[in-house]
């Protein structure tokens, strides 16, 4: 069945649902928003229409008479279909709608749909604007959203898109992924995934040890998605405090609280038409937790003080650089949060997964650094990328930007507008104090790759060998705290009065006292 508004702009839709008031109530629904609409009432009748002619959008309910809505799903992602899929689940049906975003549905709507929202799910699946080209259809299980950029009429086998290769990606998609700097194999595959899985709805985690790009890769995804015009509203979770989370996160009326001098709005209304990137979600407390789980599913927030509930249209992508399985395990992380926000995994690799990035790394990072007004770009020696080459970089490229930024802020310019000072001001200096292994930092990568994990020499005195490791740890954790003893003490798990004694025994003292800085040899 087709009916066809008056004058057709919009786009052309197959609902699929075995409920005739339901299937009449969608398609006047969409028909009054200008979209031609198809119906079916079985999965064997939607299985003709499409086989007929290709579509925008499939609405289908998940129970049909003769299979699930699933199998429609699935067999277009095998097909390598542009549709993008909506499909419609039970009330409570958690399971359903995240295993529809597996399999790769743009979205899904839960029973009793709102109208509202299903027009506002539909108007995002159907962007005529500078839709971009979709990522390549697959067969792992990996959500696939397939857009057409045309929206032309020709059979489906035509109307397919070039895989996503970079080249092939718009502006800001492809700007965002260009400031993940790194060609080696590891990054490539992350541009890749987030290419592939930015532009659906589902929920993306983001997985990486502190530091290595964790964010970016969340604003890639942003930028990648049909929201990339909307906002990108970064949260650190970590870093609110407990007692106004809920306000920060719902937003909040006028004395609601103490200190609520007027109306607020939260995080949730200000990623409204966009993403909400919630970083270190690992560190949300576990009360907070259950308002995120229910904001998430239900699509609505409550504001503080406020008695009706609000619609919100946002994407969450989250970030950790924990083992959230394992906190799920410990009891400090819900399950079905875990589930509803872990539809996707992107994991973004430690930069010692990556070394051949470290030269464009470099350059990219020292790029950034404002330079001292004769325009030449600062540059590394041979010596100094040697030496970075081989330092560990736990720290990831956090530590690497903060290594050149001191380099920098240090050096004594040369020709080439970059110091000679070494950079190990910290780290390897320990090692090239340490008779035990008794090299010059830089001299080979050797010292360096005597302080990696991956090393299998033996060092010639353990005792001294690990007074060197465990001074690197001390000065870095102090470095990184700007020498507050009793934060590098936290983030060590010692308490103030073991790490003076630490530091004292192994003589590391603040840069700029009396007695020699830590750093110097
Ligand atoms: N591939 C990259 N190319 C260029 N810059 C990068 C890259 N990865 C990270 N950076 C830079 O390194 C710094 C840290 O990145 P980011 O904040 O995204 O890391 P993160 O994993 O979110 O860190 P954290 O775990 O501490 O929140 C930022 O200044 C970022 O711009």
């Amino acid at each position: 069945m087709t009916a066809s508004p008056p004058n057709p702009v919009g786009a052309r839709i197959l609902v699929v649902d075995d409920e005739p008031d339901l299937r009449t109530l969608y398609e006047l629904t969409l028909l009054r928003e200008g979209h031609e609409v198809h119906a079916a009432g079985t999965v064997a009748e939607a299985r003709d229409e499409l086989a007929a002619q290709s579509f925008d959008i499939v609405i289908t309910d998940m129970r049909l008479p003769d299979g699930l809505g699933l199998d429609l799903l699935r067999e277009l992602v095998a097909q390598q279909r542009t549709e993008r899929c909506i499909v419609i689940t039970a009330y409570g049906s958690a399971e359903n709608a995240v295993e529809a975003l597996k399999c790769g549905a743009f979205d899904y709507l839960t029973k009793p749909v709102d109208l509202r929202q299903f027009r506002s799910v539909v108007a995002s699946a159907f962007q005529t604007p500078g839709r971009l080209p979709a990522p390549a259809a697959k067969t792992t299980g990996e959500p696939v959203t397939p857009d057409d950029p045309t929206r032309s009429t020709t059979p489906p086998a035509d109307r397919r898109n070039s895989p996503s290769s970079d080249a092939g990606l718009q502006a800001p998609g492809a700007q965002a992924l260009a400031r993940m700097v790194g060609e080696s194999p590891a990054m490539r595959s992350v541009k890749h995934r987030i290419a592939k899985v930015a532009r659906s709805m589902a929920p993306v985690l983001v997985h990486g040890e502190s530091g290595t790009g964790k964010e970016l890769a969340a604003q890639a995804v942003h930028a990648n998605s049909h929201r990339h015009a909307g906002p990108f509203v970064p949260v650190n979770c970590g870093a609110i405090p407990e007692n106004l989370l809920e306000a920060e996160f719902f937003g909040a009326r006028k004395g609601s609280y103490t200190g609520a001098a007027t109306d607020r709005q939260g995080f949730f209304q200000a990623a409204r038409g966009g993403t909400l990137f919630l970083d270190e979600i690992g560190d949300l407390p576990l009360a907070m937790q259950a308002k995120l789980l229910r904001a998430i599913q239900e699509r609505r927030v409550r504001p503080l003080g406020e008695t009706q509930e609000e619609a919100v249209d946002v994407r969450i992508v989250s970030a950790t650089h924990k083992d959230l399985a394992a906190e799920v395990q410990a009891g400090r992380f819900r399950q079905d949060l875990y589930y509803r926000l872990n539809v996707i995994e992107v994991v973004v690799p430690p930069l010692r997964e990556r070394r051949e990035d470290l030269p464009a790394l470099c350059e990219a990072l020292l790029a950034r650094i404002p330079g001292d007004g004769s325009g030449a770009p600062h540059r590394l020696t041979e010596r100094q990328m040697t030496d970075i080459l081989a330092a560990p970089l736990d720290g990831n490229v956090r530590e690497l930007e903060n290594l050149l930024h001191r380099a920098v802020a240090l050096g004594e310019a040369g020709d080439s507008g970059f110091g000679e000072l070494p950079l190990f001001d910290s780290a390897p200096a320990a090692i090239a104090d340490d008779p035990a292994t008794s090299r010059e930092v830089g001299e080979t990568s050797a010292p360096s790759a005597a302080m990696s994990p991956t090393q299998d020499t033996l060092p010639e005195d353990l005792e001294r060998w690990l007074d060197a490791q465990e001074r690197r740890v001390l000065v870095r954790a102090l470095d990184e705290t700007g020498f507050n003893r009793t934060a590098a003490a936290a983030l060590l798990g010692l308490n103030l009065r073991q790490i003076r004694y630490r530091m004292s025994r192994l003589g590391i003292t603040e840069p700029g006292s009396d007695e020699p800085a830590d750093g110097d040899r």
